[in-house]
């Protein structure tokens, strides 16, 4: 296998990677680095945790070094917390050069950060959003000469989703050269492929892993049926068997809202649980003090919305549990691989209700692998339901108290109003979508219901209707 020094890479940067224990490429930096150092465009497709940071932060340090100019290379990331993570690499690999990086995220303090950027850094690292509020309201930077346009989680800046990108990235790609280098990096990039290649036109490079299953080897995926009223109970159970069982433990839970994400903080917490929380109604300082708190182990448990699904690099998550089946195959992909990481081992437990079984067998379609049940002692569930439904009712009532739901909606306007549109209006089209929405979901069960029927009729598929009693599964030690 080839090491770094034979993919094109200078010494120094060779020796920063030794430093670091990096000690061979990963298969998309073995594929990408000599494509990016001979000048193409590139698109990177890799399973979470194969080390896609760095196949551009190598390459980008190396060109950098021979022609040091500021702002020379342009970094997008969608969230504030990845920004902040790849500009680590970019410092910890680029140290010798001295290297001058900027962070430009919402909740931070505009003033600053034109400032910074006035100064000339060689690299920025941005969220879509800031940064083309700071191209809109001033002059006292440019982004004319960048040499690097970096795309990471390239699908999810793409797509439409509650976070829309699209008008900021227009701002933001009328800023930058034509003649450019542009690196496109995700998990799961397909879906939006044709739009990504509309912006890597230069000589494009694809790179995909091939592998018959999109998740990595050494996780072990399981679902566990639970009816939707027990939900927590399920849950609190899961945790504690996992303390029980392991003494150096990391758990994240991904729940589908800020408010159950909060509600379930406050829960797990009044039970005596190190828990921490992330999701975007917390201020931003907030956000950085609760992450810093998890990573460094102080909190064993961070709870989170999918602002946390993409990206974060934390080596010491063990578990990850899908409090709510992700609607999405591609949400699913991105969650769970925030455990095993660069080789490790790690488990994904999702919590399945009666609601959610087609949802389960459109992630197995798109992962291509079936997950396995995780059984765990009912009665030890039923033990704890009255004490943990009790606890969470005081919770809700709790935040309830804090205008929660006012606050949410106040900050939704205020958003709208900074991206120019009306908030009825906006509300209106919302309402009318999800009618659509509902519509084409009940098309869509429909049909299911008739597929399985026919299934039944000819090859049973063989899931178990319900969780069956059973011995608790022998939770992943770190690898
Ligand atoms: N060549 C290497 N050898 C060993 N470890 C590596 C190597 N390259 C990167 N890593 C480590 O692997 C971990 C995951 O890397 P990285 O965060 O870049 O993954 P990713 O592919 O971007 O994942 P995601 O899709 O979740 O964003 C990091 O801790 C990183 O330091």
């Amino acid at each position: 296998m080839p090491c770094f020094a034979e993919l094109g890479l200078s010494s120094w940067l060779v020796e920063q990677c030794r430093q670091l224990g990096l000690k061979q490429p990963t298969p998309v930096q073995l594929g990408c680095i000599p494509a990016i150092l001979e000048g193409r465009d590139c698109l990177g497709c890799a399973k979470t945790g194969s080390g896609k940071t760095a196949a551009f932060v190598l390459p980008i340090l190396q060109k950098l070094s021979e022609d040091p100019y500021g702002i020379f290379c342009l970094v997008l990331t969608p969230t504030r917390e990845l920004a902040y993570q790849i500009a680590e690499q970019f410092r910890v690999l680029g140290k010798p050069l001295g290297l001058k990086d900027c962070i430009i995220v919402g909740g931070m303090d505009m003033v600053t950060q034109a400032l910074e950027l006035s100064r000339k850094p060689h690299v920025v690292i941005a969220t879509p959003g800031r940064l083309a509020d700071h191209l809109r309201s001033s002059s006292t930077f440019s982004i004319k000469k960048i040499r690097f346009l970096v795309l990471d989680e390239a699908d999810r800046l793409l797509e439409q989703g509650c976070t829309d990108f699209t008008t900021d990235l227009e701002v933001i790609l009328g800023a930058v050269p034509a003649r450019r280098q542009t690196l496109l990096f995700s998990a799961t990039l397909t879906d939006t492929l044709r739009e990504l290649q509309g912006l890597a036109t230069n000589q494009p490079f694809f790179w995909e892993a091939q592998a018959p299953v999109r998740t990595v080897e050494q996780l072990d995926q399981r679902y566990l049926l639970v009816p939707e009223k027990v939900k927590d109970a399920y849950l609190v159970h899961l945790i504690q068997g996992f303390q029980d069982e392991h003494e150096d433990w990391s758990i994240i839970i991904f729940t589908n809202t800020c408010k159950t994400c909060q509600i379930l903080c406050m829960m797990l917490r009044k039970l005596s649980f190190p828990t921490v929380a992330l999701h975007s109604m917390m201020k931003q300082k907030e956000r950085f003090a609760a992450l810093a708190k998890f990573k460094s182990s102080i909190y064993r448990i961070l709870i989170a919305t999918d602002v946390a699904s993409r990206g974060l690099d934390i080596p010491t998550v063990q578990v990850v549990i899908n409090h709510n089946t992700p609607g999405l195959p591609k949400i699913y992909i991105h969650r769970v691989g925030r455990t095993a990481r660069a080789g490790r081992q790690g488990m994904a437990i999702t919590l399945v209700t009666q609601y959610d079984i087609h949802l389960v067998h459109a992630i197995e379609e798109q992962i291509k692998k079936k997950l396995d049940e995780f059984s765990v002692e009912e009665a030890e569930v039923l033990r704890i339901l009255t004490q943990v439904n009790v606890v969470r009712r005081e919770c809700e009532i709790k935040l309830e108290a804090t205008n929660f739901d006012e606050r949410k909606e106040i900050n939704k306007r205020k958003q709208l109003i900074l991206e120019g549109k009306d908030p009825d209006l906006e509300a209106k089209r919302k309402t009318e979508l999800a009618k659509i929405r509902q519509k084409n979901r009940r098309f869509k069960e429909k049909v299911e219901q008739t597929l399985q029927r026919q299934k039944a009729s000819g090859r049973p598929r063989g899931r178990p209707p319900r969780a069956q009693p059973g011995s608790h599964t022998v939770l992943p030690s770190q690898g």
